[in-house]
C-alpha cells in the first residue's frame, strides 16, 4: 500500500493549519462584520443562467498563476487587466485562486479582479471550515467553492449552508460516481464536475461524459479543468454541457480574453 500523501491531502492539511493561524489574528466574528460591510454578492449562478439562456457557453474564466500539476503557468501575473480582459471576452464569471502556498495565489488578487470588472467572482480555495466560508464574503467573493473529495457529508452540508446565509452561491464539485452521489442531495443548482483527479492529477473530459447521466435537469453541470481546444467546447456542449471552468489555456495565452474568444465563438 502507498501511504504517501496526495497533494490535496497536503492541500487540505495546510489549510487546517492557515485556519488556526488566521483565526488567532482575526476571530471570526470580527469576519463577519466585515461580510456584513462587503459588497452585496453579484449573481454567480443567475450570471451563468444568462449566457446560457441566450445561447451561449457559460465560461468561468480563472485567474491562476501556477498550479500543483503544471508550476507556473503565468509569469506576467496582473489579476485586474486579466479581469478586464475575461470581460471583454465574453467570461460569465471569474474564478480566483486565493491559496498561496501551492497556486501562488491569495485574497488580494480576488479583491484587485473583482473591482477591476462587474463579473462575479469564485472564491477557488479549499475550504474545510466555516471561518474560511465567512473569509471568503468578506473578501467580497460571490459563490465559494466545496470540493466533495475534500469534505464529510456534514462538512459539506454545513458549509453549503453558511454560504447560502451569507448570501453566496456554492459551486460543489464530485470527480467520481461516489463524490457525486454525495453531493446530489445537497439540491445545491451548480454541479462541478472535475476532469482532473486531484490525487494523481489524470485528466480526461470522459470524465463529465461518463458522470452525465446520473444528473437530473435541476441542476446545471459545470465541465472543470482540460478544456483546451474549440473542438474540446463543442464535444461537451452536444453532450448538453454549457458551463465550463477554464484556466490553464488561458492563462498561457498574451490577451486571455482573446484567447476565451478564439475557444468560444464556434458553437455547436
Ligand atoms: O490543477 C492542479 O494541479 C490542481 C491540483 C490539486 C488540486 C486542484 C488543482 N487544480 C484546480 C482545478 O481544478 C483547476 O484550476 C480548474 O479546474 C481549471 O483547470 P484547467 O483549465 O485545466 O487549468
Amino acid at each position: 500500500m502507498n501511504d504517501t500523501p496526495t497533494v490535496l491531502k497536503k492541500i487540505i492539511d495546510r489549510k487546517w493549519q492557515e485556519v488556526a493561524e488566521r483565526s488567532a489574528h482575526t476571530s471570526i466574528e470580527t469576519l463577519r462584520e466585515q461580510a456584513g460591510a462587503a459588497s452585496a454578492p453579484r449573481g454567480f449562478v443567475r450570471a451563468i443562467e444568462a449566457k446560457i439562456a441566450a445561447g451561449q457557453s457559460a465560461v468561468i474564466a480563472e485567474v491562476k498563476k501556477a498550479s500543483p500539476s503544471k508550476g507556473v503557468i503565468r509569469e506576467h501575473f496582473v489579476p485586474a487587466d486579466i479581469a478586464k480582459s475575461y470581460e471583454q471576452g465574453g467570461a460569465a464569471c471569474l474564478s480566483v485562486l486565493t491559496d498561496a502556498d501551492f497556486f501562488q495565489g491569495g485574497e488580494a488578487y480576488l479583491q484587485q479582479a473583482r473591482a477591476a470588472c462587474a463579473l462575479p467572482v469564485i472564491r477557488k480555495d479549499f475550504i474545510v471550515d466555516p471561518y474560511q466560508v465567512v473569509e471568503a464574503r468578506a473578501i467580497g467573493a460571490d459563490c465559494i467553492l466545496l470540493i466533495a473529495a475534500a469534505l464529510d457529508d456534514t462538512s459539506m452540508r454545513e458549509l453549503n449552508d453558511l454560504a447560502r446565509d451569507l448570501g453566496m452561491d456554492v459551486l460543489i464539485e464530485a470527480h467520481n460516481r461516489e463524490e457525486l452521489h454525495r453531493t446530489l442531495p445537497l439540491g445545491n443548482r451548480l454541479l462541478g464536475i472535475n476532469n482532473r483527479n486531484l490525487h494523481n492529477f489524470e485528466t480526461s473530459l470522459n470524465n463529465t461524459y461518463e458522470l452525465l447521466d446520473e444528473i437530473g435537469d435541476e441542476f446545471l453541470v459545470v465541465t472543470e479543468s482540460g478544456i483546451h481546444t474549440p473542438e474540446d467546447v463543442a464535444a461537451m456542449r452536444q453532450h448538453g454541457v454549457n458551463a465550463f471552468l477554464v484556466g490553464e489555456a488561458f492563462m498561457r495565452a498574451d490577451e486571455p480574453g482573446t484567447e476565451l474568444q478564439r475557444l468560444f465563438s464556434t458553437q455547436a
